[in-house]
């Protein structure tokens, strides 16, 4: 029994006249009529005291006003109104009369809406025969404060779908706290690929604004075009499979190159300068602007905007607030970054108070940021939570990306050793990165200016969808870093003075570990050039004893095959504790429980990459061996030229080449002490100096005697 007439519910008015929201001066006929003066498609008489004459008189006046508009007067909750006005319906809620006995008194040809919370309520009042479900309290609203759920723009979504499922076509708006700055989000988050809300129930955005007219205006131009934020998502979203998504990546990155998009970064007091640096590194163009009314113009330039809350206080709320809108209005692609979203009752707010201003493309966190921004509905109401005291496992935080950027419908990236990246729809798990990531300040906030630059320039004609241009901006940042992590990295300590270091805290000493394999007498007669392999090794462990760093030395059988040579003897005992020596062995490869389990390497105690640098006699067996295995478990390893050999010298080329294409990084010994250095102002400096200087000649005697015949 359903109504003939297809209605147009696209700017659903509901009236309230208390003074909370219409005001003291105002009467509700002049608003009602200036809202439809504005493009108000239906009404609905919303009284919640007065005596029933009273009703009914303003009922019947206000229908004079609706009829001339050619607009449906409902009345809410009173049958017995709408049956004395002659109207064209009633809305009714779960604890009003039922709606058989509404459909009985009113008949067939009046308008029935219901109110719908839940799956069940709203299948149960379309196969009763309601006309329009009215979906909601989508938003908390101090408009109804006895409202039994808050559902969200997911809990709509959910019962649009399941609606169309069970076959119904029943017309649906939805209802709470909805208003010009968050209506169009919520229509594109509400939206259910198989059934699309016929449009929105508003009450104090209309009834309480200044302009009735023109909010009404606004508000029915908003629902009636597509929004500028989801007008391109870009490319190819069935791209699916990991290799089709990696396969994308370079253009991505070529793209931002080609176009140098605009990373507006609204961020935190430590990273400005670094996170700059890195969009201009990736090839976007940064722009370091937290002051909100700029964003109106920046927005229009065809670049990105990074909302970082690192550095939280009112006035900078304030300030993204008013850039997100100006982003969503021209439709250009935003980030957020909840940096510490848990940590305060402060930034937990302003996760609520974000996510309620505008539409956020990407959505970027370590896991308690996530869980935090999960568990967050807009204005703070809790919403199936996900426990944020427990740690995830990898399965769990697939769910939790895949969940909030389904309810968001956006990106979700949860960063970490792994991270996990979703769209709702498809999630992936990105296994790249370096640990020392986690020990330099800011990366994770770069990471967010990194995305910026790729979804701006996709938007630009980058030709993916935005999901591949959020994997492609963080292959790049994890892959740089792998790269970077080497070169950069390895002298960190010795980078700063010791001033500085003091402000950054405890960066550890991430030098490269010498192993020193198998240099045993019995081998003196066999390999090439024995002798040099022996000065260099002696170079690197007292450099090494000097910079104190851990050294692991090797013997192969040593009962068979004796000692390690008599010349690196005092070394190893000198360098106390540091020195692993005597580690014997009968595996070729020196990747022995005594090292593997070494805290250097054992990746329970240390969460780090070991970078290690191998010496030893036979390159294309021992080192080779140990090279790889080194490798396999995701260490980085460098081989000193002027320290390997080989019984037959040609083995050696062909040992080296085989180690760099496995990853490998073949350098020399006196490259390796001053990386490990960095700076001449270290205190070990002048140590270190006297080391090189007493074997320089033991140097060049290495090099040309080894490094001659194989580089
Ligand atoms: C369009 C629309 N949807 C929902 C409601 C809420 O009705 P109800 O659940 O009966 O709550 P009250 O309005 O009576 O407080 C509505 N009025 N209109
Ligand atoms: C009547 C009603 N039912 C659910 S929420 C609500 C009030 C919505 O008011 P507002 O549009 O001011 O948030």
């Amino acid at each position: 029994m359903t109504h003939p007439i297809k209605i147009d519910y696209t700017l659903y008015l509901v009236t309230d006249s208390t003074l909370a929201i219409l005001g003291p001066d105002r009467d509700l006929y002049t608003v009602v009529e200036q809202a439809l003066r504005g493009g108000v498609t239906v009404v609905q008489l919303r009284e919640k005291t007065g005596d029933t004459a009273e009703l009914v008189a303003k009922a019947r006046k206000l229908h004079g006003i609706t009829k001339r508009y050619g607009v449906p007067l409902l009345i809410n909750d009173r049958v017995d109104v709408a049956l004395a006005v002659g109207c064209e319906g009633v809305h009714v809620g779960q604890d009003d009369m039922d709606l058989a006995t509404v459909r009985k008194l009113l008949g067939p040809d009046k308008i029935i809406g219901v109110t719908a919370s839940t799956v069940d309520e709203a299948l149960r009042a379309c196969e009763r025969g309601a006309d329009y479900l009215g979906i909601g309290t989508v938003y908390a609203t101090p408009t109804k404060t006895n409202t039994k759920e808050i559902i969200g723009a997911a809990g709509v979504r959910e019962i649009l779908t399941k609606i169309a499922e069970a076959g119904h076509n029943t017309q649906t708006v939805c209802i709470g706290g909805v208003n010009e700055l968050n209506v169009q989000r919520i229509f594109h988050q509400c939206h259910s690929p198989k059934k699309a809300l016929d449009g929105v129930a508003i009450v104090s955005a209309i009834m309480a604004a200044p302009d009735p007219e023109a909010v009404s205006k606004k508000l029915h131009g908003l629902i009636t075009s597509e929004p500028a934020f989801a007008a391109d998502l870009g490319g190819n979203q069935s791209v699916a499979d990991a290799r089709s998504v990696v396969d994308l990546v370079p253009s991505v990155i070529k793209h931002v190159h080609e176009t140098t998009p605009l990373s507006h970064n609204m961020t935190n007091l430590v990273v400005q300068n670094i996170a700059a640096n890195v969009a201009l590194a990736v090839g976007a163009s940064p722009i370091m602007a937290g002051y909100g009314e700029e964003a109106a113009d920046l927005g229009k330039l065809g670049g990105a905007l990074v909302i970082n809350m690192g550095s939280v206080d009112p006035s900078g709320l304030e300030n993204y607030q008013k850039a997100l809108r100006a982003y969503n209005q021209q439709g250009r692609p935003v980030v957020y970054d909840p940096v510490g979203a848990g940590a305060t009752a402060i930034r937990r707010a302003a996760v609520g108070t974000i996510l309620s201003s505008g539409y956020l493309d990407v959505i970027k966190g370590n896991e308690g940021e996530i869980k935090t921004v999960f568990n967050t509905q807009e204005q703070e109401e809790q919403q199936r939570g996900v426990d944020s005291s427990t740690t995830l496992d990898a399965t769990q935080k697939a769910q939790l990306v895949r969940a909030l950027a389904a309810r968001e419908k956006n990106v979700v990236v949860l960063t970490g050793k792994t991270d996990f990246v979703s769209d709702g729809t498809r999630t992936f798990a990105i296994d790249n990165g370096h640990a020392y990531l986690g020990m330099v300040t800011g990366t994770g906030c770069t990471l967010g200016t990194t995305i910026s630059a790729a979804i701006a320039s996709r938007k630009a004609g980058g030709g993916v969808d935005r999901l591949v241009a959020v994997i492609a901006a963080i292959l790049h940042f994890e892959i740089a870093a792998e790269i970077a992590a080497v070169p950069l990295l390895i002298g960190l300590k010795f980078r700063y003075s010791s001033n500085e270091l003091n402000q950054l805290g405890a960066l550890p000493l991430i030098p490269t570990t010498p192993s020193i394999c198998d240099i045993q007498e019995k081998f003196r007669p066999a390999i090439h050039e024995f002798d040099k392999v022996v000065l260099t090794a002696r170079k690197a462990l007292r450099a090494a004893t000097v910079l104190q760093i851990p050294i692991f030395v090797t013997t192969q059988n040593r009962a068979r095959l004796g000692n390690t040579v008599s010349e690196l003897q005092p070394h190893l005992q000198t360098a106390g504790s540091l020195v692993q020596a005597n580690l014997d062995k009968t595996r070729f490869s020196m990747w022995i429980p005594g090292i593997s389990s070494h805290p250097q390497f054992s990746s329970t105690s240390t969460d780090h990459t070991s970078d290690v640098l191998i010496i030893g006699i036979e390159s294309h067996i021992c080192v080779t061996q140990t090279a790889l295995d080194l490798l396999q478990h995701g260490h980085r390893v460098y081989i000193a030229a002027d320290g390997v050999s080989s019984t037959n010298r040609e083995e050696v080329g062909i040992a080296l080449a085989r180690m760099r294409h496995a990853g490998a990084v073949v350098t020399s010994s006196e490259s390796w002490v001053y990386e490990c250095m960095g700076d001449a102002g270290i205190p070990e400096f002048k140590g270190i100096v006297g080391v090189v200087k007493e074997s320089a000649g033991d140097t060049r005697e290495a090099l040309g005697g080894l490094v001659g015949s194989k580089i």
